[in-house]
Formats: C-alpha cells, structure tokens, sequence
C-alpha cells in the first residue's frame, strides 16, 4: 500500500531503517503468536502513554494546518487517536487485570519520551510539514504492518484483536487520508517538484529519525 506519494518517497530514502521497523521481532512475533504476552503489555502499557502524547502533536497539527479541510482531516485523526485507539489498549489490559487508572500511573519508558519528545519539539520547532514528517511512520508503518500481517499471520494468533484494528478498513481509510493531507501539503509548500526542494533533505531526516524511533519502541517491548 503506498498511501499517496510523498509517504513512498520518504519510505524508500531510508529504505533499511523501515525494514528494521515494519519487521522487527516484536512484529513478527505478533504475526506467529510467540510474542511472550508479558512483552505484549508492557509494550501496549507504553503504547497508552504514547497515545496520548501523539494525540497532542496531532492536535498541534490542526493549529498549524494551512487550511480548514486540512485542520478537518487532523482532528478526525486525533479523534481516531483518542476513541478508537485508545480504548483498544484500555480494554485488553483491563481484560488482563491492567485497570486505566494503573495506565496513567505507569512512569513512561525511555523509549517513549524519546520518541513521544521527538515528534512535538518537531512540530513545535517547524511548520506543519516538519510536524507530518515525524508523525507518519507511526500513523502509515502501522498500516502496512496490519495490512501485511492480516494476510500472513496465523489464523489463531493471540495477537489477532491487534493486528485486525489495524488492518481494518477505519484504520486503512486514516492511512488513505493521511497520504493524501501529506502529498496536499508538500505540494503546496515545496512545489511540483518536492524532491528537489532545498527542504527535502531535512524532512527525509525527520522522517527517518522518527523511524528509527519506532524501532526503539519495539526493541523496548522485548527487552
Ligand atoms: C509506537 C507506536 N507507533 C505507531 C502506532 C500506531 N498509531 C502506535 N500505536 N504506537
């Protein structure tokens, strides 16, 4: 799945770092079942930290978008963040005796600070575009791990809940729309040729920083 233009070029210019990430260990533990559960949840117990502070750089995305229906499509994404997501990871430790309230209480990992700090001083720092680099391998690497793992996991993995949410059509469709916001907005601030721009060193960088962040997150998960 390529999820407009701008995600493939960015994907590809760090080509062995996404592979890193979309099939780590912890993935592909996830698509056998033999992904220890204890690992499972300390890495969804992070993860739920990490919503919530990737919830607020979507959020800051929609007072930097240059448009109303940009500032449309990134509140739909925090409102997926914050409604859809989020109450996954509430309801799977809950089931394993992980209330929400012990969530909150959890210190947040290395890993996640690093990673969650990352995405909003982006943001923060730069416009709206350095703000989408750092947030699209979490948003679109997800999807293409769903999507992979949707078709070649084993039928009965344990993880099945998991990689469903994100192989299914809702989760798919943000991943659509989140393309096409990114390809809207290169365009309009790097021009017709973007590769060209004196911008795309850096936003490759972005890109591939917050993506080797993602690999930190998993390495986290099995420690
Ligand atoms: C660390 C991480 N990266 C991506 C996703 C998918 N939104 C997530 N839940 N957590």
């Amino acid at each position: 799945m390529s999820y407009g233009r701008t995600f493939p070029l960015w994907r590809d210019a760090c080509a062995p770092v996404w592979q890193d990430y979309t099939r780590h260990d912890f993935v592909a533990g996830l698509g056998t079942g033999s992904l220890p559960r204890e690992n499972f949840l300390r890495y969804l117990v992070q993860d739920y930290l990490f919503l919530i502070q990737f919830s607020r750089a979507w959020a800051l995305a929609v007072t930097k978008a240059d448009t109303v229906a940009d500032m449309r499509a990134c509140a739909a994404t925090v409102q997926a963040l914050l409604s859809e997501e989020l109450p996954l990871h509430i309801r799977i430790c809950a089931e394993a005796g992980l209330p929400e309230p012990r969530l909150q209480q959890a210190e947040e990992a290395p890993a996640t600070l690093a990673y969650t700090r990352f995405v909003l001083a982006a943001g923060h720092a730069g416009d709206v575009l350095d703000l989408l680099a750092a947030l699209a391998p979490c948003v679109l690497g997800y999807g293409e791990i769903g999507q992979r793992l949707s078709r070649e996991a084993e039928r009965d993995s344990p993880y099945r809940d998991w990689i469903d949410t994100y192989a299914s059509p809702g989760y798919q469709q943000l991943c659509t729309d989140m393309g096409a916001l990114l390809d809207g907005v290169a365009a309009r601030r790097l021009g017709p040729a973007p590769e060209v721009s004196p911008r795309w060193g850096d936003l490759c960088q972005t890109f591939r920083t917050a993506t080797r962040l993602e690999v930190g997150f998993w390495d986290m998960g099995l420690a």
